[in-house]
């Protein structure tokens, strides 16, 4: 398990990491979220000892990083896959880990089997492609067989085969009973892994939620519409007990109610219809909802990006 209280990090007047808490629970994948510059990678090294917090605290089942002895078998972590001595073969490289933390031999032979490394195991770190050094990484995580392991962004750079062998390494490594943390900026990659989510903007908690009511609450279909006679049908679908947000220059948007029953309902009033199209809000649409006030870096396009209808995503919005 790990436990933020109140964790804070700034560097000069910037504010990274802003008076997190929230808990990692075992058994599970949890899902640490948040756009470009939000703090994860910031809250992940304070995490393991290697950044110190301005406030706040941060325990590994219990203790600071500090106090673990052998911290390779409490906690495994890929936060950066580069930062492995590119001279040194991939054998090299764990067997230094290994030794350094009273790890068996053996258990190098183990990881590297486990990655599918094996066939490169005394190759240089240099030559190896963003994958297999991500796989490397991995295997220097597993090293320890700690029952927490933490993943900044595992998914980056990868091939379908190798994002499909992350996703089910960390679904095993939590069915085997593990504490699984992992990052992302991508809420569609969460979606297929995480049974829980923790969100972050600007370095502040925006959620802290399980999966399944996330996408209960966010996955929700509505029927969009335009009509001349804007006013008219609205009243008709509420008579029919439907909800109606008027979203401006004619279009409709309708929760409750199917597009077939709105059609029937529109043609018995004598209303026209110049669109009725059935809508199914995206995750990643209610991830970027949630987070828009706190992305720090816009593209501008020249169109707004359409919205899901408004007030998706309230309820488990942390207020402050
Ligand atoms: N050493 C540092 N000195 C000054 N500012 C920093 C430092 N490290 C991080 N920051 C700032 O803190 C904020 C959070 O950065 P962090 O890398 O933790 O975000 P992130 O969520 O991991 O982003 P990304 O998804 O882009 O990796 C950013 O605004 C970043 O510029």
């Amino acid at each position: 398990m790990i436990e933020l209280a109140g964790l804070t990090k700034r560097y000069g007047d910037k504010v990274a990491v802003n008076n997190l808490t929230f808990t990692v629970r075992p058994g599970i994948v949890t899902g640490f979220l948040g756009p470009n510059g939000a703090g994860k990678s910031t809250t992940m090294r304070m995490m393991l000892g290697l950044d110190r917090p301005t406030a706040g605290d941060v325990r590994i089942d219990g203790r600071h990083y500090d106090q673990l002895r052998d911290p390779l078998k409490y906690i495994g972590a890929l936060l950066d896959a580069k930062a492995v001595h590119g001279g040194r073969s991939a054998f090299n490289h764990l067997l230094c880990l290994a030794q350094s933390n009273g790890i068996p031999r053996a258990r190098v032979h183990e990881v590297l089997d486990t990655v599918g490394l094996t066939a490169v195991a005394r190759k240089k770190a240099k030559g190896f492609s963003l994958g297999m050094g991500q796989r490397l990484g991995i295997a220097g995580a597993l090293l320890g067989d700690p029952q927490i392991l933490m993943f900044d962004e595992p998914v980056n750079g990868l091939d379908p085969e190798g994002i499909h062998w992350i996703r089910n390494l960390m679904k095993s490594l939590a069915a085997q009973g593990r504490t699984v943390f992992v990052s992302s900026h991508l809420m569609s990659e969460m979606a297929l892994t995480a049974d829980h989510l923790v969100v972050i903007g600007q370095g502040r908690l925006l959620a802290d939620t399980s999966m399944a009511d996330f996408i209960a609450q966010n996955s929700r279909s509505y029927v969009r519409i335009r009509t001349p006679q804007e006013d008219r049908l609205a009243e008709v679908l509420r008579q029919n007990g439907m909800t109606v947000v008027h979203n401006g220059s004619g279009t409709l948007e309708v929760d409750g109610g199917k597009s077939e029953r709105i059609g029937e309902l529109a043609a018995r009033h004598e209303v026209v219809l110049h669109e009725l199209s059935p809508q199914q809000a995206s995750l990643e649409e209610a991830f970027m909802q949630l987070t828009a006030e706190s992305v720090e870096y816009h593209a501008h396009s020249e169109a707004p990006p359409e919205q899901p209808p408004q007030g998706w995503g309230q309820s488990w919005r942390k207020e402050g």
